[in-house]
């Protein structure tokens, strides 16, 4: 399976309709692969709380559109990175807004929306804002050599939370796509957590971080592949950088069957 991570950096200078050009271009640059990955709430900024109310949009909003275009145009599937998703109705304490990835095909046909479950900011940023996901999106992408692989959506933060992964795991996951708006003065625990979930799991984890500084923060790059065998396969640094990857993907049923530990798991 051929997939390129758009590790996308960006500042507070460019309007949200030039990066969503620039994007567009990056990812119609990527034609070949089966799958292309970009980060975070890359339109929204991920740090930028106070942009997000105005910059939400619905799932088949002008980013969207230039998403779909763009999948349909490099006939790649695309895994979209996240918006701030603005949907009704709005539940009786609820904020209307989500974190929200995006999937589409290489027809251009917007395939799955996953809703970051775990919101980030100990009270502030996203649990003020934004409501939390509920629905776990496991999704099959096709590989041009052949077949399907399962694919597990999670956010961000989500990665600090290892029994969602399990769940994934649980509903047929092979691979796990991570977008992330991570800072840099933790991007040691992304590292880190991410060969964790692959080895724990034995899946394989694409982790798409934001590079630059935007809203005063730092982002920590450092995107990563991962095997289900624990490898790191490609490693981005910190700044803007497409990673591009053949992965295998006979290494990992290979990989649980020669080493079996989820059958001796005892709790589920
Ligand atoms: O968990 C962390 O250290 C960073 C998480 C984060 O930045 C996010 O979920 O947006």
């Amino acid at each position: 399976m051929k997939v390129a991570l758009i590790q996308l950096a960006y500042g507070d200078d460019e309007s949200v309709l030039d990066r969503t050009a620039r994007v567009a271009h990056l990812v119609r640059a990527q034609a070949g692969h089966d799958l292309v990955v970009l980060p975070e709430l890359w339109p929204a900024g991920g740090f930028d709380y106070t942009a997000w109310d105005e910059r939400a949009e619905a799932v088949d909003g002008p980013v969207a559109q230039a998403l779909a275009a763009a999948a349909r145009d490099a006939r790649v599937t695309l895994h979209g990175g996240s918006i701030v998703e603005r949907a009704e109705p709005v539940e009786a304490d609820g904020r209307g807004l989500w974190n929200t990835s995006l999937v589409f095909s290489p027809d251009g046909e917007l395939v799955a929306t996953y809703r970051k479950i775990h919101r980030f900011g100990f009270g502030e940023g996203e649990p003020s804002l934004m409501d939390a996901g509920a629905d776990l999106v496991v999704l099959d992408v096709p590989v041009a050599t052949g077949g399907t692989v399962s694919v597990g959506l999670s956010t961000c933060y989500d990665l600090r939370f290892p029994e969602l992964y399990r769940r994934l795991l649980d509903r047929g996951a092979e691979v796990f796509v991570i977008p992330a708006a991570w800072p840099r003065r933790r991007v040691a625990h992304w590292t880190l957590l991410g060969q964790a979930r692959a080895v724990e799991d034995q899946c394989v984890v694409i982790q798409c971080n934001t590079a630059g500084t935007h809203a005063r923060h730092e982002m920590g790059g450092h995107s990563q592949v991962v095997d289900a065998t624990g490898k790191v396969l490609a490693a981005a640094g910190l700044d803007e950088e497409v990673l591009s990857i053949d992965i295998d993907t006979t290494v990992t049923p290979e990989w649980r069957r020669t080493f079996p530990v989820l059958a001796d798991r005892r709790l589920s």
